[in-house]
């Protein structure tokens, strides 16, 4: 791949179980884990390059722990995120509440954070219709009221995996894409000491900002 490199943060929320990991695996390695179920701890973290024309995508992704007991620690991950995909378990209708408490608390504390909502394990309804908790409409009117963007997806299946996340990063590239035409800071690079290196407008500076592979720090 080559082209010019754009790096960008991703965090995954939803309540526990619902499928964070999952989507992950399927769209990174794509594979679907079967076994025991293995809460997530804190956070785990992967990057998968990709291309979005001719631009070379990294995206950095944060895959919280849906339990309630780290929610503190979700908050530590998605600083500076540029897209979060909140997930819910479309058998499951508390889930989506859930997934509403994390929209509003980005709306409010992260404000140049992309949102994408992912309705998870479609398959389960091929399998059964009756199964569904969260209705699409109620959801897609949601969405439009947030304006954030709705998928179905099946880790099980692969169904609409890669198409979420490279939505999610062409998204970002075209928004970068307007920045540069109207001068607006675009691309960050995380800088070995956490610095980060800001492309403005045509020059290079070291500015304040979230390094993407370390969320936690500051400088
Ligand atoms: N049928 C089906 N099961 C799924 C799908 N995605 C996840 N699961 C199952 O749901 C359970 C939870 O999946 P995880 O990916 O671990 O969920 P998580 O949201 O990362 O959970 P936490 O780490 O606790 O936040 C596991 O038993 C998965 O096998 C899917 O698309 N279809």
């Amino acid at each position: 791949m080559s082209g010019p490199r754009v790096d960008l943060k991703v965090v995954m929320l939803g309540k526990e179980y619902v499928g964070k990991t999952s989507l992950v695996e399927r769209y990174v390695h794509d594979r679907f884990l079967v076994g025991p179920y293995q809460n997530t701890i804190g956070a785990a973290f992967v990057a998968k390059v990709m291309s979005v024309g001719d631009r070379t995508v990294t995206l950095g992704i944060w895959d919280t722990a849906g339990s309630e007991r780290y929610e503190a620690m979700s908050r530590i991950y998605y600083r500076g995120a540029k897209a979060a995909i909140v997930c819910y378990d479309l058998t499951d209708s508390n889930s989506f509440e859930r997934a509403k408490f994390w929209v509003k608390e980005l709306r409010s504390l992260e404000e140049g954070c992309q949102i994408y909502l992912c309705g998870t394990k479609s398959d389960l309804l091929e399998e059964d219709r009756r199964r569904r908790r969260v209705d699409f409409h109620d959801v897609q009117d949601y969405a439009d009221n947030i304006k954030a963007q709705l998928f179905e997806t099946s880790s099980k299946t692969g169904q609409s995996v890669d198409e979420l996340f490279q939505k999610v990063a062409e998204d970002y590239v075209s928004v970068a894409a307007f920045q540069v035409m109207t001068g607006a800071p675009v691309c960050c690079t995380a800088h070995p000491t956490h610095l980060i290196t800001c492309t403005h407008a045509g020059s290079t500076h070291r500015t304040p900002g979230h390094c993407w592979l370390c969320p936690t720090l500051e400088v």
